[in-house]
This record gives C-alpha cells, structure tokens and sequence, in this order.
C-alpha cells in the first residue's frame, strides 16, 4: 500500500482540505507557491486547506491539476503520489548453482533492527527525519507503510536515503493492521504513542516464527510512565492518562533490545534524569541513543547495561542519521566465506559486536585477519574489515550459546550450526534463547548435514559436511532461512530455496551482492 488517499463524493471539506495540504507538502510546495499556481490568495487557500472553505468538484479539479497530480471528481477517485513502493512483493524462489568458491570484498549494511528502531523513533519527532544509508529491506517496507497509513510522509530521497514527515495529527483509525501483524517491530510505538496520545490501540505483534515472544517486560517497563495496556481480541489496548517519570530507577526484568528501546523513548520525553538498570548496551540501543542525542536527548552510559536518560518535552528536530553496519549480516558473510572454503574481505564490519564470535571461530581454528579499526558513518561505531581465509575447523570443545550483549549475540548463533557442519567433530549448539529456532536449524539436514536435535533448544551437529544440492520451503524465520542459501552456496549441484520472504526481511539484494562475489543464485516469482 503506498501513499494512497481516497476522495468521494461524500468526503467533508475539513478532509479534502487535508488532502491538498498533505499532498501539496508531499509536492514540497509552500502555501503562497500553490496559491500563485491556482491565482488565488494565500488566505483562501489557507481556508481551503483547514475546511472551513467548501469546494465544487470543478475546484478540485483545478487544484488537482495544479499539483500535477491524477486527481479528478466522482465516486472513488483516487489522488495519489507514491512516494514511497511498499506493495506486498511476490513470492521469491532462488535456485543456486552451488560448489563455488566466492572471491573478493563485500560492504555491510546497515542493520535491520538499528532501521527498525529509528523509524519507530522518527514518532517523536515532530521535525524532518532522514536516515542515510537504510538497507531496502522487508521489515523496513512493513514499518514505512504502517507509518504512512497513520499519515506519515515517506520518500526515498535517493537511493538509500529514507525521508519521514510525520503530520501534526497521526490518523491512527486508518493504520495498516496487516502490515504490522507482519513484523514484531510494531511494540516499538508503545513508547512514542503514549507521548502524544492518552488512548489507542496496536494490533498484536507478528514476524518469524520463533516460538512465542513475550511483550510482558515492555508492559511492565512502560507502566512505571503511567502506560497501561489490556490485550483485547487482536489489539493492545493502551491507555496513558498521565504520562510521567517513574519515582524511581526502572529495572528491567530482562536484558532484551526492544525492550531497552521502548523504555529509552518512554524517557526522551519525561523530564528526567530515569535511570535504566539491566538495559541491553546491543547494537541498534546505541544507534537508537546516538539519534536521540541527535534530538536533544541526553543519554549517559551507552554501551552499558546502565543507562541515565533527560528527556525533552517537545521534540522538533530537523535530523539526519546514519544507523551503523550490521554485525549479524557480517556474520552472515564470514559464513559464506567459511561455507564455500573461500577467501572473501567482509568490510565495514562493525568490531565491537562481533568479537567473541571471531574468538570462538579463531579458537575452532578460522584463518582470518582484521585492518585498523575506522569509523562508521555516525561517527561513533568502530568498523574493520576481516579477511576470512580457508581453513582446516575442528569442534569447540564447549557448547556454543548465545547471551545478551556483550555475549555472542543471539542472532548469530545459527550461523554457528552451517560452521559447526563444516568442522571436524561434533559440536552443541544451545539456542536457549528461541522455543522453536534451532528446530528449523534440523532443515540443514535435508541438505547433508548430520544433525542430532536432543531437545527444542539443543543440537549437536558432527562435521564435516559433503552439502547436497536439494529442494527445500524456507522455514518461517529469518536466520536459519539465510543458513539454508549459505550452505547451498556449497552444496555441489543445483539447490531451490523456495519463499524467501523471511530472508528479505533482513538482507538487501542478498542474491546479487553473492552473484558479484562468484556465487550464482537466480531469483524466480511467483
Ligand atoms: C527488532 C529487533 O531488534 N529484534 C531483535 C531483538 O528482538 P526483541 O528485543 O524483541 O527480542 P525478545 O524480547 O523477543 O527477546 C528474545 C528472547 O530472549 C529472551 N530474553 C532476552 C533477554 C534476556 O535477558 N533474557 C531473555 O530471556 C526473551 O524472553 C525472548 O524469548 O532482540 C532479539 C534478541 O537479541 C533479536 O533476536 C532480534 O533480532
Ligand atoms: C529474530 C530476528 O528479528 P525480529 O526481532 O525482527 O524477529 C532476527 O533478526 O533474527
């Protein structure tokens, strides 16, 4: 669905003078640029505009024209700018000719949940949002378009640039309930909702099929602000009164990101200090708190677990920011590179959330080096590039499991399954984290590998691995989906990985950026 308004004959003044405001701001136009256009008065267009002026449909048309826009009287017309492209894709297949050994250098992108987070945040902010360098992805799509049916202007500015102008008034009624059932995301405008409005309501989150995901440390977290919510029939329902600061530290119950960042936006806006405790320091918290700062907000203690946060009652910013590389996509690479014996440069990697995975991989014996360390875009993360050479791998000698940051962070833990496939031994992977994530891990199987699934959570995996080319569904999440393409990059023959909507959640043209490094992955619709 794009930016997409619908006059009828029986809309009302005061909304189709909504629409020529949204659509003439849409068109960069000021009031006195229109008005010239149409040889009329700023102060007429002005009434116009706040529909205390009613129009004949001939007017309309005229005004239409003016903004060279496809707008024209009668039952269901439609004034449409589509600034943005957020139509539901079709289903994509890749057939991967595999047994390739892949060569050269590769850039990251940014993260997915670093995106996620800023476009949530972009709710606070009632000035021009534009966040540089956003990886075109799914979730990104899902995001932009339930912003833009509340009423959100949304443009690529160029290529990688994303724009938003929130309007004065968010047309909650109108949001797009399917897109965000889409994604888990949605349960971050808990936070910036409850700034501006006493009472509305979410639709329940969606996204990969983990196993259950509980909300209940985001509930508790926002109640010390004065945010109540009652689950009713598909929706939160949410009611904040009296939006305040809490008496006291907040202490989270669990270390989780969003979590962290639900109770970071309920902060920016209540006069503070609050103190956060138990606060995750991961990846797309800092790139959420560097942006706030950006706002006016003054966070100390990012990158610990202990956050003090003064907030700003009003947030009217004209921003730009640039969310940091995505430490899970440069996991993703090494495995590739590890997967297909191959020597491959991941550059723009973003070190500091990526170094126990580089020391559990030294120690099953990776060849890899790194280059001096530089700095991100916003200035503030610390980037290398690795070079991953072939290697012999043999098993670690403990289990491999996940931890909140500064452990190895939860997201690359699949990855570890395609890498423990390939070394010599057996490892077990513990993915504690996910009810129902290492069990889709058990598709690699249908491809060759020898895996062993003890209970939900635990796996042992005996390698190497002589990869199959097969068919196989894309299972409903994200990791273990792209885990499936990386080991076909080296199962010899041809391999099918059909639907892979999950893996365009999160990675930007995956196939192409393999194709430029000597992979050969065609992409097929349905
Ligand atoms: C948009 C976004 O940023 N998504 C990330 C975020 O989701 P998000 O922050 O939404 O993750 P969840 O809140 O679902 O937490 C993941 C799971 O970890 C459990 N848990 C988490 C922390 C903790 O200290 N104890 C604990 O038990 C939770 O109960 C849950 O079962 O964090 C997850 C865990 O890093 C990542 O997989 C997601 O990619
Ligand atoms: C589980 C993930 O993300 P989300 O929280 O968006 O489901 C992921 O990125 O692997």
């Amino acid at each position: 669905m794009g930016y997409c308004v619908v006059v009828t004959s029986s809309s009302s003044s005061p909304q189709i003078g909504k629409l020529i405001r949204d659509a003439r701001e849409q068109r960069g136009l000021s009031i006195a640029e229109l008005a010239t256009k149409l040889r009329t008065e700023p102060a007429t267009l002005q009434e116009v505009e706040n529909g205390s002026m009613a129009l004949s449909m001939e007017a309309i048309d005229r005004i239409a024209r003016a903004l060279e826009s496809d707008f024209s009287a009668g039952e269901q017309e439609v004034f449409a700018p589509q600034p943005m492209q957020t139509t539901k894709p079709a289903a994509m297949h890749l057939t991967i000719e595999g047994g390739r050994r892949l060569r050269g250098a590769i850039d990251c992108r940014s993260s997915k949940n670093a995106a996620v987070a800023l476009l949530c945040a972009s709710l606070l902010n009632r000035g021009r949002t534009v966040l540089r360098k956003i990886a075109k992805i799914e979730e990104v799509n899902r995001i932009c378009e339930v912003l833009i049916s509340i009423g959100y202007r949304i443009t690529w500015i160029n290529e990688t640039d994303l724009e938003l102008i929130r309007p004065a008034e968010l047309d909650l009624a109108a949001m797009d309930v399917n897109a965000a059932r889409r994604t888990r995301s949605i349960i971050m405008f808990f936070a910036p909702l409850m700034h501006s409005y006493p009472e509305f309501f979410l639709p329940y989150a969606g996204g990969c099929d983990l196993g259950a995901r509980t909300i209940e440390p985001h509930l508790q977290v926002l109640r010390h602000f004065g945010l109540d919510v009652v689950a009713t029939e598909g929706f939160y329902h949410c009611r904040a009164a009296d939006v305040h600061a809490p008496k006291r530290a907040v202490i989270l119950t669990e270390r989780g990101d969003t979590v962290t960042e639900n109770a970071i936006m309920a902060a920016a806006m209540v006069p503070g200090p609050v103190t956060i405790r138990n606060a995750s320091p991961n990846y797309m918290v800092q790139d959420l708190c560097f942006f706030l700062q950006r706002l006016g907000v003054q966070i100390d203690g990012i990158g610990t677990t202990t956050l003090v946060v003064r907030g700003v009652r009003d947030i009217d910013v004209d921003v730009e920011y640039f969310p940091s590389e995505d430490p899970i996509e440069a996991m993703s690479l090494i495995t590739a590179a590890i997967v297909t014996k191959s020597e491959l440069t991941i550059q723009r990697a973003p070190i500091e959330f990526l170094e126990i995975e580089l020391a559990i991989l030294e120690e099953m014996g990776l060849d890899f080096s790194i280059t001096e360390e530089y700095m991100a875009d916003n200035g503030r993360t610390r980037l290398v590039d690795i070079t991953v050479r072939p290697s012999q791998l043999k098993a670690p000698i403990d289990k491999i499991h996940p931890l909140p940051f500064p452990g190895l962070n939860i997201d690359n833990l699949p990855f570890f399954a395609v890498i423990a496939a390939e070394a010599e031994g057996q490892t077990l992977i513990h993915d504690w984290v996910y009810e129902n994530r290492a069990i889709h891990l058990l598709d690699l199987a249908k491809i060759g590998a020898n895996i062993q699934l003890l209970d939900p959570h635990r796996l042992i995996i005996t390698g190497p691995t002589k990869w199959r080319g097969r068919e196989v569904t894309c299972p409903p999440a994200l990791r273990p989906g792209v885990c499936l393409l990386l080991a076909m990059l080296a199962a010899k023959g041809e391999s099918v990985l059909r639907d892979v909507y999950v893996i365009n959640r999160g990675y930007e043209d995956l196939p192409n950026r393999l194709n430029a490094l000597g992979a050969n992955v065609q992409v097929t619709t349905s």
